[in-house]
């Protein structure tokens, strides 16, 4: 089952033409790891897939155009996970992921059981328990983003955009968040999120879309979009690549030199 499908979608941002042309789908029971340089695209990729910024092309959620959809609606149907990880108010963290489940509920009613149970989970696969009765103005960055994860699970939607949310976390926690976003792409979900560790990219998504300069580059399985050309042309990094128990270990280790101008070209050819 497709969960989101892109069609020639491109989007300009003031003068600049930031993405071009993208033709993607996103599957149930895909982990799809959006990666690519700084600038090459990713957050503005992820802000079109939830139709926060005006494309050209089409952005379908399981067939409705993204931008015909009613906010509520919307939520009901994808979680996103912002770059951005500010929260403007003092309120405990156990609000802030109750917030995931307002998009179920009328104003003034009370949650169930069920809104309970889910905001439960969350909390518990997000590891911050002890952290429920803190203003969420007070926490560290890493703390910040597992509640801002935790909301976005609650939320249970058949679809989650995640822009970076490894980012800042420890080692423990980036390998917890990685294993929960795959089980829940085992769980016939679609996830997207946008990643800057290709060692995480390898080891947990199922797929890799490779952004560079706002065209996608190469899509396929891990080990066919991470090999030495690509991460040399697009990266200008020289990688050690291994295997260990069945997956690709990736680890950057030297500079090569500056991505080409031709590397879109050059690299076509590991399209999947
Ligand atoms: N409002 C804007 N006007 C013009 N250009 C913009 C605007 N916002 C972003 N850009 C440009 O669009 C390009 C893509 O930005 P985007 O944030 O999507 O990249 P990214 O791949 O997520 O980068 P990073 O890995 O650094 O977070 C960048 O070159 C950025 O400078």
């Amino acid at each position: 089952m497709t969960c989101l499908t892109l069609e020639d979608l491109s989007v300009s941002l003031g003068r600049t033409q930031v993405l071009s042309g993208l033709d993607l789908t996103v599957g149930a029971g895909e982990l799809v790891g959006l990666i690519g340089p700084n600038g090459a695209g990713k957050s503005t990729l992820i802000r079109a897939m939830m139709g926060l910024i005006p494309a050209r092309g089409r952005c379908l959620l399981g067939g409705d155009p993204v931008a015909s959809l009613r906010p509520g609606e919307r939520a009901r149907r994808i979680s996103y996970v912002a770059q951005e990880r500010e929260i403007g108010w003092p309120v405990t963290v156990e609000r802030i992921v109750a917030l995931g489940r307002d998009v179920y509920r009328k104003a003034g009613r009370a949650l169930s059981a069920h809104d309970r149970a889910m905001i439960e989970s969350a909390i518990a696969h997000m590891d911050i328990a002890a952290l429920r009765h803190r203003p969420a103005t007070d926490l560290s960055g890493g703390e910040r983003a597992r509640v801002l994860i935790a909301r976005a699970l609650a939320q249970d939607t058949p679809l989650m955009l995640a822009d970076e949310p490894t980012a800042g976390l420890d080692p423990a926690h980036q390998i917890s968040l990685m294993s929960m976003l795959a089980s829940l792409a085992a769980d016939g979900r679609g996830v997207v999120a946008s990643l800057h560790d290709l060692g995480l990219a390898a080891r947990w998504c199922t797929r890799l879309v490779l952004l560079d300069r706002g065209r996608i580059v190469a899509d396929g399985a891990p080990e066919a979009v991470l090999t030495p050309e690509v991460l040399a042309r697009v990266y200008g990094v020289k990688a050690h690549l291994s295997h260990h128990d069945g997956g690709l270990i990736v680890q950057p280790l030297s500079l090569i030199r500056p991505a080409s101008p031709d590397s879109h070209a050059a690299v076509a050819g590991a399209r999947g």
